[in-house]
C-alpha cells in the first residue's frame, strides 16, 4: 500500500546516497510496515502468550510467527499499540525490529557462550541474546557503552523483563575496552585463570552486574570472547519512518545532520576502530556480528 509521498522530495544527497547504493527510493512509499515483537523466554511457558492470545489481545488476525526466527512475530497494528496489550505490561514480550532480531540471530548463540556485545544501549539486542542464552548454562552478555544515561536504560530493560541475571555492563570506549570475559559466575567456574603466576590487573568497576557476576576478579586477561556483536554508532538507524519525519522537520536538517561528510568520516573511522578491538576480543574460531546501517 502507498501513502502519497512524493519522492522527489528527497533531498539530492540522499537521492544520490540511495543511488550509489543500489537501493530504490520507492521504498520511502511504501506504509503500514509491521511491527515485530518476540516473547521473553525467561518466562515460564505458561506466561508466554500464544499466537492465539497475541491474535487476541491485538485484536486483529494480523499477527504472523515469523519463519526461521523462534518466538518472533510480526504484527499488522490495526486500534491496540504494542504497549496497549496485557502481554506487554506483563513483561512477556518485547518491542524489537527483524534487523536486530537477525543480528542475534547470526551470531549463532549456545548456552555456554561469553558474549561481549560492543555498543549495547539502549538494549534491544542485548536483551534477545540474554533471553536465547537462558538460565542453564554458563553463557554471559558483556555489554559496553559509551553513554551512561542510555547503560541506565539498558539497566532498566534487563530488570523490567527479569533478564540480566547473567549480564554485566561497562560504561566505556567499546575501541579500546579489553576487559575479559568473566571467569566464575557465581560459584561455577567458566574458565580458569591463564596464569598461575599473580598477575597484577586494573579491574575495571562495572556500571552494573548481576550478583553472579558482581565479582569478578578480571585476571583472565588471554582469553576471549565467543561471540561478538558489534552494533557500531550509525549514520542514520535506516528507519523509515524515521527519515520520513524530515518531510516535517525540513530536509535541510536532515542534511546538516548526517549527510555532512565530516561526520560521516568521523563515524567511518568509530565503526572500523570498534569493528577492530571486537576482533581483537573474539576467540580463534569464534564469531562476530557487525551490524550496521
Ligand atoms: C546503534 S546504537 C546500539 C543499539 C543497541 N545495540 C541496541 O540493540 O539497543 C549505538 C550505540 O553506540 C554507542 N557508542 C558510540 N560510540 C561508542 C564507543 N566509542 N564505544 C562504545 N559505545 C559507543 C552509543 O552510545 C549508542 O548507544
Amino acid at each position: 500500500m502507498s501513502i502519497p509521498f512524493n519522492i522527489d522530495q528527497l533531498p539530492t544527497c540522499f537521492k544520490k546516497f540511495l543511488e550509489d547504493n543500489d537501493i530504490d527510493p520507492e521504498i520511502y512509499t511504501v506504509a503500514d510496515l509491521p511491527r515485530y515483537i518476540r516473547t521473553n523466554t525467561h518466562l515460564p511457558l505458561s506466561q508466554r502468550p500464544t499466537l492465539q492470545q497475541l491474535r487476541e489481545q491485538f485484536e486483529t488476525d494480523q499477527v504472523f510467527s515469523v519463519p526461521e526466527l523462534a518466538d518472533f512475530f510480526s504484527v499488522q497494528l490495526g486500534q491496540k499499540r504494542i504497549s496497549d496489550i496485557s502481554a506487554y505490561k506483563e513483561h512477556a514480550i518485547f518491542g524489537i525490529d527483524l534487523s536486530s532480531a537477525i543480528a542475534v540471530e547470526a551470531l549463532g548463540l549456545e548456552k555456554d557462550d561469553q558474549v561481549l556485545d560492543l555498543c549495547c544501549a539502549p538494549g534491544a539486542k542485548l536483551c534477545m541474546i540474554s533471553n536465547i542464552l537462558g538460565r542453564d548454562g554458563l553463557g554471559t552478555v558483556t555489554g559496553v557503552d559509551l553513554a551512561a544515561h542510555r547503560l541506565a536504560t539498558c539497566r532498566s530493560l534487563l530488570k523490567k523483563y527479569k533478564v540480566g541475571e547473567k549480564v554485566r555492563l561497562f560504561e566505556g570506549d567499546g575501541t579500546t575496552f579489553e576487559v575479559p570475559p568473566p571467569s566464575r559466575l557465581g560459584n561455577k567456574v567458566i574458565e580458569g585463570s591463564s596464569s598461575s603466576k599473580r598477575q597484577k590487573v586494573i579491574q575495571s568497576k562495572p556500571f552494573w552486574a548481576s550478583r553472579l557476576l558482581r565479582f569478578d576478579s578480571q585476571v583472565n586477561s588471554g582469553s576471549f570472547y565467543d561471540k561478538v556483536l558489534v552494533d557500531a554508532e550509525c549514520t542514520h538507524d535506516g528507519s523509515i519512518a524515521h527519515i520520513l519525519k524530515y518531510e516535517k522537520w525540513g530536509w535541510n536538517t536532515f542534511e546538516k545532520n548526517f549527510m555532512d561528510s565530516n561526520r560521516i568520516l568521523n563515524i567511518t573511522q568509530l565503526q572500523r576502530d570498534l569493528m577492530k578491538q571486537g576482533w581483537k576480543m573474539l576467540k580463534p574460531g569464534g564469531t562476530m556480528v557487525y551490524s550496521n546501517y
